[in-house]
């Protein structure tokens, strides 16, 4: 840097002349800045946008170009994916550029490609890695780490499993049911919301753990909104990782009770009977790959459990509720079915409610139009990249297609947008089974599918068939699907209890 400055003293090291020269020439280093920028952003995009392995790839150039493009969308509009199923449109191309080293494919025909029973297409670490729950079953990007937890734990979310939380859902279910009938009488409204959400997670804590945290005692004319509920509404899953050890107080010290009855049970190496338990089935993975248990890591996990299945529930049980209240048609013939049952559903007979036909379609067609992945699961392309539409995708490309390609395709389901459980019914409905994909498909589905699938049943036979209801203070727009990962919806679902139909009855 002497040249700047011919005059200066030779002896002198140079760094004063330097510094005299910038504050001298205030407007020479602000533009060299501004140039300096302007080049770096020029070059970036013309770099990303037209030299890049998916520059062939239509799509938006500011896509392409920078991931603020996208964060825009997500932070001061209705979120990013929104967007995806018109881009399609707008470039006429079943393929669009929708990041740097992002796709999003618009055609349903490739979803069982990716979302496949094999290794390949494994999840993108660009978006699990930055969820930041480390070592969850959710985050593995890994396939063969994925592959020797899953078969690890697996038998804990079987039917059977499930089958066998039947007394305890029996009582909690019947128990919520009754609360609802005395707020009915009070004239007061109810968040059903959160009456599922509070049922789902006390289930999946007993299925995992033995135990609940309660969430059905707590309160119920707040509608059980437990503070472990209420601490999730209030830090958005993108911020877990940061809070988990700030509001959770509750859980935070009954996963340390349950670690602590685990923890005796290793020493004394005598397993209970009955199934093994998370935390056991934890140990026995840790120390078939060789690695040693991590509490933190199996409590993030644990965490991301109780999340999952609170909210897929919570979030698909209240789009079931609305679609009924809201569709006269559905409501009379679906409470014909239940009436009908009755006297299964007061016993809680799940196998039986599971068999009924029309509550089957009623909730296929909810799982459908729920939107449970409104942004879609990015996967990475395998190795020697793939040909979609057209397109050669590169390997190592994040590719991604949401489930609205499938769920609202009108060529799979003719006028998409309707509410229609017939068409769960029709002869040849078989065929559509395929499309179902609210829980995912292949390898990487959801692990929890069993027990949800009893919660929302035995949930909708019980509180369906005991009450009339009706919607209360809750329109259209509070249904609107946010997408934080996780689904969540505008606003909750209330409704009034109007009657209860199982009064009197012995
Ligand atoms: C109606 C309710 C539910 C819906 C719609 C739902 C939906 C899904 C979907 C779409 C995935 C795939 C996620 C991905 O690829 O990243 C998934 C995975 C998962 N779900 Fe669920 N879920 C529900 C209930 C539950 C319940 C009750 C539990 C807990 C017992 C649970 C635990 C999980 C876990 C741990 C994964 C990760 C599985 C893996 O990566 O192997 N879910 N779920």
């Amino acid at each position: 840097m002497y040249w700047l400055n011919s005059t200066a003293d030779p002896a002198d090291n140079g760094e004063g002349d330097v510094q005299s020269f910038f504050d001298g020439h205030k407007a020479l280093r602000i533009s060299f800045l501004i140039g300096t920028v302007v080049f770096y952003l020029a070059f970036t995009y013309t770099k990303r946008v037209y030299f890049h392995p998916l520059s062939g790839i239509p799509g938006p150039s500011l896509a392409a170009a920078t991931q603020f493009y996208e964060g825009y969308f997500n932070i001061f509009r209705e979120g990013f994916c929104q967007k995806f199923l018109s881009l399609h449109k707008e470039y006429k191309s079943p393929v669009v550029r929708i990041g740097t080293n992002h796709v999003h494919i618009g055609d349903p025909a490739y979803y069982h490609t990716i979302h496949n029973p094999g290794p390949k297409y494994a999840k993108a670490p660009g978006l699990y890695k930055k969820l930041g729950i480390n070592g969850a079953l959710l985050t593995i990007t890994e396939p063969d780490r994925h592959k020797t937890y899953h078969s690890t734990v697996n038998q804990l979310f079987s039917r059977r499993s499930s089958d066998d939380l039947q007394p305890k859902m029996a009582a909690e279910v019947l128990r919520a049911a009754d609360l609802m009938a005395l707020q009915g009488k009070a004239g007061e409204h109810c968040v059903i919301q959160r009456v599922y959400r509070a049922l789902a997670a006390d289930m999946t804590a007993l299925l995992m753990f033995g135990d609940t945290l309660g969430f059905i005692d707590s309160p119920h004319y707040a509608d059980h909104y437990h503070q472990f509920m209420n601490n999730v509404d209030r830090y958005s899953v993108l911020l877990w990782p940061n809070v988990l050890g700030l509001g959770f107080a509750e859980f935070d010290k009954a996963f340390d009770r349950w670690l602590e009855k685990e923890n005796e049970i290793q020493k004394s190496g005598k397993e209970p009977e009955g199934t093994k338990k998370f935390l056991g089935l934890m140990f026995d993975w840790k120390k078939s790959i060789g690695e040693s248990f991590n509490a933190e890591e199996i409590f993030e996990d644990s965490f991301n459990y109780m999340t999952a299945g609170m909210d897929g529930n919570g979030h698909v049980l209240s789009f079931v509720t609305w679609s009924i209240l809201t569709n006269p048609d559905v409501k009379a013939k679906l409470e014909k079915e239940l009436r009908e049952a009755r006297q299964y559903i007061r016993e809680f007979n799940h196998r039986r409610i599971m068999a009924l036909p029309y509550l089957t379609a009623v909730l296929k067609e909810s799982l459908r139009l729920a939107n449970t992945a409104p942004a879609g699961l990015p996967r990475e392309v395998p190795q020697q990249g793939v040909n979609m539409g057209g397109y050669h995708i590169p390997a190592g490309t994040m590719i991604t297609i949401c489930h609205p390609v499938v769920e609202r395709n009108e060529n799979i389901f003719p006028d998409p947008l309707k509410f229609d459980p017939e068409r769960w019914l029709g002869e040849d409905s078989s065929a559509l089974e395929k499309w179902l994909v609210a829980f995912s498909k292949g390898r990487r589905q959801c692990i929890g599918k069993n027990i949800a699938w009893m919660l929302l049943y035995t949930n909708v036979a019980v509180f369906f068939d005991r009450f009339e209801m009706e919607i209360y203070e809750t329109n259209i727009e509070d249904m609107f699907v946010v997408d934080l990962f996780a689904p969540r919806r505008r606003a909750p679902i209330k409704v009034r209890v109007l009657k209860d139909r199982w009064e009197g009855l012995t």
